[in-house]
């Protein structure tokens, strides 16, 4: 391993911390990972990933702690935690980070970057992560990858001087998945390539929970076919309320790539049946927020998240 690669640290290792560290691992970067309940069974066995694209692979050992104290300084940071843990990781993230780190968040949802930046230090670089991927965890330290696998970056806020040197770290970035087989692109608005996410995680996340079914039920049903269409254009129009612009005929082309697309069950699904928090903040009620600040409603999205939080408060206790 040459010296002058960057030190990566994966904050959170489940589905996606795992997906990607490991990638990374195998790519010859130097990668640790803060595990919490599966530290035990990654220590022991190590990490292995069951990938439809990549096929069988095995990582071990593997450097992991429980502890961020423990861990060397990082150069990037990768977060993989839900977003619902973002708070109280804060300080482990400043922990784990060499001086000026890049932080990235792997996450869905609006505005996580903004909720987290008032809680890390100023001169820590942070982004964001959008992976288009469908992966979940089947039993500790193992991980199920079923399609796709893209992580587009995004620069948020710190010490970079201008928009020149914002780019430059987030093509840097990039380019450590790259390096990894991984495809990845640099986006120049954070804020729209979480918008254009959110068209397909608003409608799919919440009624995998709300009606119990996957992707292949649930675009082979006229009702929620219509359903999940009618979420999608909210989504879309509240996007362009807010004055950005969603890619031609974007809606269709989810539609398509989502038929296309093995039966998957969305992170949410798995968090509802574990009795994990839904991340209900970032995924409904930041866009809903953001998009009433400009005067513009969506009924629907805002049924789904109150029926959504009902689910959740009775799921959590
Ligand atoms: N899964 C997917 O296909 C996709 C997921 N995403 C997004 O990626 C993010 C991560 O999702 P996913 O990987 O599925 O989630 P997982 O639940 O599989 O992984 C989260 C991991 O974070 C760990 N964690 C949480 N808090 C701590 C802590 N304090 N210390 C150490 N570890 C901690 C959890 O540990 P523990 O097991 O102990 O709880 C778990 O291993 C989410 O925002 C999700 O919406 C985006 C695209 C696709
Ligand atoms: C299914 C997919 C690919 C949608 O973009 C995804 O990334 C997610 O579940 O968040």
């Amino acid at each position: 391993m040459s010296s002058s690669k960057p030190r990566i640290g994966i904050i959170g290792t489940g589905a996606i911390g795992g997906f990607y560290g490991l990638m990374l691992a195998r790519a010859g970067f130097d990668v640790h990972f803060l595990l919490r309940s599966e530290y035990d069974a990654v220590a022991a066995r190590g990490l292995q990933l069951n990938s439809a694209v990549h096929g069988a692979q095995a990582l071990f050992p593997v450097q992991a702690y429980r502890d961020a104290a423990q861990m060397p300084p990082c150069d990037w940071l990768l977060v993989g935690a839900k977003t619902t843990s973002n708070a109280a990781l804060a300080p482990v993230i400043a922990q784990a980070a060499a001086p000026g780190a890049k932080v990235v968040l792997l996450q869905n949802g609006l505005a996580v970057e903004d909720a987290l930046r008032p809680l890390l230090p100023e001169s820590l670089h942070l982004l964001g992560g959008l992976c288009y991927i469908c992966v979940h965890r089947s039993e500790p330290g193992v991980v199920e990858h079923q399609s796709l696998g893209a992580v587009n970056l995004g620069y948020h806020s710190g010490p970079a001087l201008d928009d020149a040197q914002r780019q430059a770290l987030t093509e840097e970035g990039s380019a450590l998945f790259k390096a990894a087989g991984i495809d990845s692109a640099a986006v120049a608005n954070l804020d729209q390539a979480r918008w254009q996410k959110l068209v397909w995680n608003v409608p799919y996340n919440g009624l995998s929970v709300l009606l119990g079914a996957g992707t292949t039920a649930l675009m082979a049903n006229a009702d929620s076919r219509e359903l999940i269409q009618a979420i999608m254009q909210e989504v879309v129009d509240a996007a362009t309320a807010l004055g950005l612009r969603m890619p031609e005929n974007f809606i269709g082309k989810l539609m398509t790539s989502t038929d296309r697309m093995p039966d998957y069950l969305p992170s949410m699904y798995h968090d509802f049946a574990q009795k994990r928090p839904l991340e209900l903040g970032a995924i409904y009620e930041a866009p809903l927020a953001a998009a009433a600040a400009v005067g513009f409603e969506m009924p629907s999205i805002r049924a789904l998240y109150q029926a959504l939080r009902f689910i959740d408060a009775r799921n959590q206790g």
